[in-house]
């Protein structure tokens, strides 16, 4: 019996498969296996990879980011941060961060902030100059952020991802197989239209999605136990259904900071922290970790 092992490389990301071919006194039998590599072997991001994206713009994507990555940083996991929005960076500003990473062998170290380790495109520009590039550069952007920064070990890479079902998204779904989602929309039918097709991109690509987070869900006046719903009312249950999966959390309409409170995180507010740690809590109990 004659056996010939015919690697062939297939376009899919990490992916190759083997043509396995015997030959015996009974014909030719041709046997077709596919293995995939372990990620781990060829990308330095560990652990669970959760993109936070939604079709809309400015639904609260980054601030939802920055909140779930803090919350589970409090649960004691250990998470990195990535501003996957490439023309559009907030979250540097966000979080009130202006350091440059420093680089080690060509490496870069991520940016700390409390217990989270943060990358984005605003940490490599001058002075909030804009980006202008068409999309294979974009791809490279990723790979930048995904191989060439020292993430050390993560229990969770929350991606803040930008508006649309662009090139950014269909990178990162392309790179990174095994990432999550979390859809983000508002209670308006709009948002909720628009984040549908955010949703159903991931699960055209195979992605699982852990959960809907609604935000701007509605708002209540200090002091007040009356609640209004300014955007709608049921987006969020909605999205979840359509996208046959679960709202886990339903963030109210915070007033915005001061002029000196420049940090969007919400750790300051008891009632919108036990809202991201319930949400936290979800998502960590949901989700699975990597095997394959
Ligand atoms: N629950 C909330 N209450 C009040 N303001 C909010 C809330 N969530 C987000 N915002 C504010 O709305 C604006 C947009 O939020 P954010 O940048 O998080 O949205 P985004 O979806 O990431 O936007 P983009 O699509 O531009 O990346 C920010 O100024 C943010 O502070």
């Amino acid at each position: 019996m004659i056996v010939v092992a015919a690697p062939v490389l297939k376009q899919e990301f990490f992916s190759f498969s083997f043509n396995v071919i015997f030959i015996t006194a009974m014909g030719l039998h041709i046997y077709y296996t596919e293995y995939r590599l372990k990620r781990s072997v060829m990308l330095l991001l560990s652990g669970n990879v959760l993109a936070v994206t939604s079709g809309k713009g400015g639904v609260g994507k980054s601030t939802i980011s920055i909140n779930l990555a803090l919350a589970l940083a409090d649960m004691g996991k250990k998470v990195a941060l990535i501003d996957l929005d490439i023309y559009g960076f907030s979250i540097p500003k966000m979080l009130d961060l202006s350091s440059n990473p420093k680089t080690v062998n060509n490496k870069i170290i991520p940016v700390g902030f409390d217990n989270i380790k943060v990358m984005s495109m605003g940490f490599l520009v001058k002075e909030n100059a804009p980006v202008v590039w068409r999309g294979p550069m974009l791809g490279k952007m990723l790979d930048h952020f995904f191989n060439d920064v020292i993430w050390g070990e993560l229990d969770y890479t929350i991606l803040d991802l930008p508006p649309g079902t662009g090139d950014v998204a269909l990178d990162m779904h392309q790179k990174l197989p095994d990432c999550k989602e979390i859809i983000v929309t508002t209670p308006h039918p709009t948002a909720v239209h628009v984040a549908e097709r955010a949703g159903t991109m991931a699960k055209k690509s195979g992605k699982r999605i852990l959960g809907v987070i609604e935000n701007m869900s509605y708002f209540s006046p200090q002091g007040s136990s009356e609640t209004f719903h300014l955007f709608g009312n049921g987006g969020g249950e909605k999205l979840a259904a359509l996208l046959n999966t679960s709202l886990i959390g339903q963030i109210p309409v915070i007033p915005p900071p001061n002029d000196k409170q420049v940090s969007s995180k919400c750790n300051e507010n008891q009632e919108i922290k036990s809202i991201y740690q319930k949400a936290a809590i979800t998502i960590d109990h949901l989700d699975v970790p990597f095997t394959s």
